[in-house]
């Protein structure tokens, strides 16, 4: 098993109100599986990924990711584990404004352990991406979907056996979001466990599996 929660929570205070933004949630994982998480804006989702990635502690339940116990990591072991084995591509803008598009994509190599950034590896998906005359481009030049497909790029790069995607191509055309898609589809076939969550139904068509996310709970259930 490649992702294992059991009755992992996370409550959060809102006024006067305490409510679950994730709610016992038990996901099971397995290897080489391209997992799709759907649900509508506020279900949970990024925070979900947020604790399984170690950047946010749960308040409840247990972790455990590529057989470790991310609740009881410390930051340090955490960033490693970031840098390598584990590649999350949070929502939003993420790139380090004062670096260019190829010191982004190399940063996360010089977190991880016993990790040479790879050349051919690099190549193939900034052409792939439709990015290699960026390279030397800093981020604030680019339009928000070109600085999603560096921060893909930059994930895949480090060679993870594990994706956390948030939204991958939430501000991609059509022609891009396909292509990273299928991208997905290829590298978990290939032997990387991806564990994505959108709004984007196209996605149910490449994914292994799809679960539903609504108000904090993980339920199974067709599309409509
Ligand atoms: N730090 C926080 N403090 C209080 N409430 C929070 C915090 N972070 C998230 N929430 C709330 O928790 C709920 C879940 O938010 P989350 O970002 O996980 O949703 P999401 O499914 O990823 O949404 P979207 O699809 O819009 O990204 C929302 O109601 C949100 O407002």
């Amino acid at each position: 098993m490649i992702v294992k929660t059991e009755n992992l929570s996370r409550e959060f205070v809102r006024g006067k109100n305490q409510f679950y933004a994730v709610d016992h949630v038990n996901l099971e994982v397995e290897e080489k599986e391209l997992v799709a998480i759907m649900g509508q804006s506020g279900s949970g989702k990024s925070t979900l990924f947020h604790m399984l990635t170690g950047i946010l502690k749960p308040t409840e339940g247990k972790i455990t990711v590529l057989d470790h116990e991310i609740e009881k990591m410390n930051d340090r072991q955490l960033s490693v584990l970031r840098g390598g084995d584990l590649g999350y591509i949070m929502q939003g803008k993420n790139l380090l404004q004062n670096l260019t598009v190829m010191e982004n994509i190399l940063l996360p190599l010089s977190l991880g352990k016993n990790r040479k950034p790879d050349k051919e590896r690099i190549t193939y998906l900034t052409e792939l991406l439709g990015i290699q005359n960026m390279l030397s481009e800093y981020p604030a030049n680019l339009s928000g979907g070109e600085q999603r497909r560096v921060a893909i790029a930059r994930t895949f790069a480090q060679n993870p056996k594990l994706v956390v995607a948030d939204e991958p191509t939430s501000s991609l055309d059509m022609e891009n979001s396909e292509i990273i898609m299928k991208y997905f589809q290829k590298m978990a076939k290939e032997g990387t466990t991806i564990l994505v969550s959108t709004h984007d139904r196209e996605f149910a068509n490449y994914a292994d599996r799809c679960l539903w996310m609504k108000k904090g709970k993980l339920e199974k259930r067709e599309l409509e």
